[in-house]
């Protein structure tokens, strides 16, 4: 899991709480300035509203003060307002101009900045802060009402004064709390949001990709997430998605699966097919289809090795060359298929009589050849002869009547050293030929046909 970590730079959950906490964190700066703005406002009303009780608490002392010329009494009731949090400086301007006095931050006829001690001298000292042009003022005339007058006589005008930063100073608590308060709400949403968001979506995402990496690519298996909720929602419609998908998946494998099976059976079964025809082919090539006994190529094939055999090792070979009689005749007489039944049991005796290391061929009709390997004269005549009383013995049934044939025979035995079976059969075939010359069923050596002729 932590490997696949590395895919992605920023989770889900990151992103969307960067973009939420983002405009949140817009959005409460903005709400923030305009509380801090209002709260400005209303703490100014608040200090104008609180200046403007100052006259009632203090107008009748300095009045008094200025009518009595009581300096020290003056000083003291306007340090006495000057020690107000919200009061940065008090001009009391006489009319008769001799009770003129100021103390703190105040403004002079051209509207600029002075300042003076608690004794009334101006000092060099100025206001940190927002300087004169944050100054603010507030302008209340005095009267004398003594028992001996009945109106008032107006003495002259205070004037107080009040500060920016002051008002700051009071809201710096109040915007302490509202920022503190926004940070700790922010936090808050954030840790929230960041928190269901990676619970809901993050976690769960993260599990599938995980188990979509697991997956065998050969038998994807259905994924289940570990989601409690009872509602479908895009990410349970996805899952089941991906497991549809799976299941088509394999389904679709499967139908290949079974249609290659269905393939390698067809194609096995045609290799099948063709081996035989392959074989058949060659046995057709090879063997003669009416007696399966060797055609006259396979008998010239295994002849030829024979005889080589027979040279190198020094033994004699011999052949018989054989020729049913009077087959025309036979086929006349009892139709063409009793003489192929003739043909058939007669190559049936040849293969029954002989040895499996004798060579027996149809070389075409009625015209058959062995090859007796290692067999001298004598033994060939022996064996010819066995083979011509088996032939005569043979008996067919055509109808009610009987069927009978005997086999003309020439013998050659192979004289060591420049035969070839060409030369052999030429030789032979002239023994058979004396043999149906001296009335057929028997058998001659070429031996005694040289030696008679
Ligand atoms: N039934 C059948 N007859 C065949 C087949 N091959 C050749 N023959 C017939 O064999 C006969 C051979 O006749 P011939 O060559 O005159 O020899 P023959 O009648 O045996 O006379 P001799 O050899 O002198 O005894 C022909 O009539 C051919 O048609 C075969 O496969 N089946």
């Amino acid at each position: 899991m932590p490997s696949l970590l590395k895919h992605y730079r920023r989770s889900i959950a990151l992103h969307l709480l960067l973009v939420i906490f983002g405009i949140y964190f817009l959005v409460a700066v903005l709400v923030t300035v305009i509380q801090l703005y209002k709260e400005y406002e209303n703490t100014k009303k608040e200090f104008y509203n609180e200046i403007q009780t100052l006259p009632s608490t203090f107008g009748k002392g300095i009045s008094d003060s200025v009518w009595t010329y009581n300096q020290e009494l003056l000083q003291s009731i306007l340090q006495g307002m000057y020690n107000l949090p919200i009061v940065v400086g008090v001009k009391v301007s006489s009319l008769d101009q001799k009770m003129d006095f100021q103390i703190g931050a105040v403004l002079n006829e051209q509207h600029q900045f002075e300042y003076y001690d608690s004794k009334g001298r101006p000092t060099e000292q100025t206001l940190t802060g927002l300087g004169s042009q944050a100054l603010f003022d507030h302008e209340f005339p005095i009267y004398y009402q003594g028992p001996a007058f009945d109106q008032k006589i107006p003495l002259g005008t205070v004037t107080l004064y009040s500060n920016d930063q002051l008002v700051f100073e009071r809201l710096k608590y109040g915007f302490i709390l509202i920022l503190v308060n926004s940070i700790i709400k922010t936090c808050m949403l954030w840790f929230i949001i960041y928190f269901f968001i990676n619970k809901y979506l993050g976690k769960p995402l993260k599990e599938f990709t995980f188990k979509i990496h697991q997956q065998d690519t050969h038998s994807p298996k259905p994924i289940d997430l570990a989601i409690n909720w009872t509602d479908k929602n895009e990410l349970l419609v996805l899952k089941d998605s991906y497991n549809q998908m799976i299941q088509r998946v394999n389904n679709n494998q499967l139908e290949l699966l079974k249609l290659n099976q269905e393939l390698d059976e067809k194609v096995k079964a045609r290799t099948q097919d063709l081996e035989l025809a392959k074989e058949n082919a060659e046995l057709l090539a090879y063997s003669d289809p009416l007696t399966k006994l060797n055609n006259r190529r396979a008998f010239f094939d295994s002849g030829k090795q024979s005889l080589n055999q027979a040279d190198t090792q020094k033994h004699s070979l011999s052949l018989i060359m054989i020729d049913l009689d009077n087959f025309k005749k036979l086929n006349d007489t009892y139709g063409h298929a009793m003489g192929d039944k003739v043909l058939i049991a007669f190559a049936d005796m040849l293969k029954s009589s002989l040895s499996s290391t004798d060579i027996i061929g149809r070389l075409g009709g009625e015209e058959f050849a062995v090859i007796l390997p290692n067999t001298g004269e004598e033994k060939a005549l022996q064996i010819a002869e066995m083979l011509s009383q088996k032939a005569s013995q043979i008996e067919l049934i055509h109808e009610q009547s009987l069927v009978h044939f005997t086999a003309s025979m020439g013998v050659v035995v192979n004289p060591q050293g420049n035969a070839t079976i060409d030369s052999l059969l030429a030789q032979a075939d002239k023994a058979l030929y004396f043999s149906k010359r001296q009335g057929r069923n028997q058998v001659t050596a070429y031996s005694s046909v040289v030696t008679t002729t």
